[in-house]
């Protein structure tokens, strides 16, 4: 039976999921997965740093109620998130970035995926700065070490998207997608169907674990922006910046906005999508659309998002799941294991062969 390491960077809702999740599904994982996860290391901005070679109880973990600086009570704890340190030095196996997303220029996310890759760890993330603005460099540091950079959950959170396309579209020739890739802003634009007004909707949302540390990034389009750059570069090959895509959110529509549309059967709906024209260049752009009850996006309600895929040979193909949430995103890194695990078993089931 194999037994992953993992250190865990940032505990925030996801992170902390994770370690739920490890507390009450080892055992199961074991028997259907083949592998138990087992938490070397734990690093937060606000909580400090700790380091257990032989492993943290999951379950004290999320049970005790830490106060700023609290791992440095614990053995092999620090006061301070000592993020390189761990990062570079913990025995894992699997680094697990889920620090909040930095849009600009994704740091220090980047830098916590460059500093494991290059000590031969794997990196799962939900973390979209480091895929949106790094993809490629960090992909290639993963190779060069021979451990893998994965980030199922940095589009649709669990809902299986980026891996899904790109392996079971192989061939189908995607040239395009729209979606509902944002579960606040949904959340939200459903909230203000139901009477309620736009900065409750957004607290209920950050309540629910659904918002980035600051909603802006969920309101003003900027985090669709950076998952229409990975959808783009991962599925239609192309390079494409945050600041090439056009971006608006939804902060500017009114109650009155969301009534007039209701009277004229249709509904706000925050889009993000991608094309690729007939120069071969892909254009993406994050808008507020109003949609008729009819179209398919207009029925996908609250944090649930979806993403329809043109293709050539088999038309549009649409994806619908939860987009946020914190048990969902955690099992998006599950599945990144899953899916190292899988490579790993299939590379040692090669080499006796
Ligand atoms: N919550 C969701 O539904 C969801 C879905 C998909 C992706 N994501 C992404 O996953 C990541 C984590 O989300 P979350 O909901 O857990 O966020 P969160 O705000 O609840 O937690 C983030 C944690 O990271 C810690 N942190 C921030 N900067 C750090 C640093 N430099 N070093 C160490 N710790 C640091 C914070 O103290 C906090 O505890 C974010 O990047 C988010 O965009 C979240
Ligand atoms: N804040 C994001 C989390 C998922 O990336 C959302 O609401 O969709």
């Amino acid at each position: 039976m194999t037994v992953y390491n993992i250190a865990l960077i940032g505990f925030g809702g996801v992170n902390r999921a994770l370690a739920e999740l490890i507390a009450t599904r080892n055992t199961l994982w074991e028997r259907e997965l083949g592998f138990r996860l087992n938490i070397v290391a734990v690093s937060d901005l606000y909580l400090g740093s700790v380091i257990s070679p032989n492993g943290l109880d999951a379950k004290t973990l999320i049970d005790a109620k830490f106060t700023k600086g609290g791992f440095g009570q614990l053995s092999g704890g620090n006061a301070e998130a000592d993020n390189e340190t761990i990062i570079r030095t913990a025995p894992a196996d699997i680094v697990v970035e889920a620090t909040f997303t930095n849009p600009t220029d994704g740091e220090p996310a980047v830098s916590h995926c460059r500093w494991a890759l290059a000590s031969g760890k794997h990196v799962v993330t939900t973390n979209k700065g480091p895929v949106a603005l790094a993809a490629l460099e960090l992909k290639a540091l993963a190779e060069a070490n021979g451990v893998r950079f994965e980030y199922e959950g940095s589009v649709m959170s669990g809902t299986p998207v980026i891996r899904m396309a790109a392996k079971t579209l192989a061939g189908a020739e995607v040239d395009g997608f729209e979606g509902i890739l944002n579960g606040t802003s949904n959340f939200v634009l459903g909230r203000m169907e139901s009477g309620l007004d736009f900065d409750t909707a957004v607290r209920e949302a950050q309540e629910l674990g659904y918002a980035e540390a600051d909603p802006t990034a969920d309101v003003e389009g900027f985090d669709v922006r950076l998952k229409v750059v990975i959808l783009a570069n991962e599925l239609l090959g192309a390079q494409l910046k945050p600041d090439d895509v056009t971006c608006k959110g939804i902060s500017q529509l009114s109650p009155s906005d969301i009534g007039d549309a209701a009277k004229t059967n249709s509904r706000w709906k925050l889009i993000g999508s991608a094309s690729r024209g007939a120069d071969g260049r892909v254009v993406g752009s994050v808008m507020p659309k109003q949609l008729p009850l009819e179209h398919p996006l207009a029925a996908v309600n609250g944090p649930t998002n979806a993403v329809s895929f043109n293709t050539k040979l088999l038309g549009s193909v649409t994806v619908t799941g939860p987009g946020a949430g914190r048990i969902e995103t955690a099992y998006a890194l599950l599945s990144d294991i899953v899916a190292i695990h899988t490579q790993s078993t299939s590379a040692i089931a090669k080499e006796a062969a």
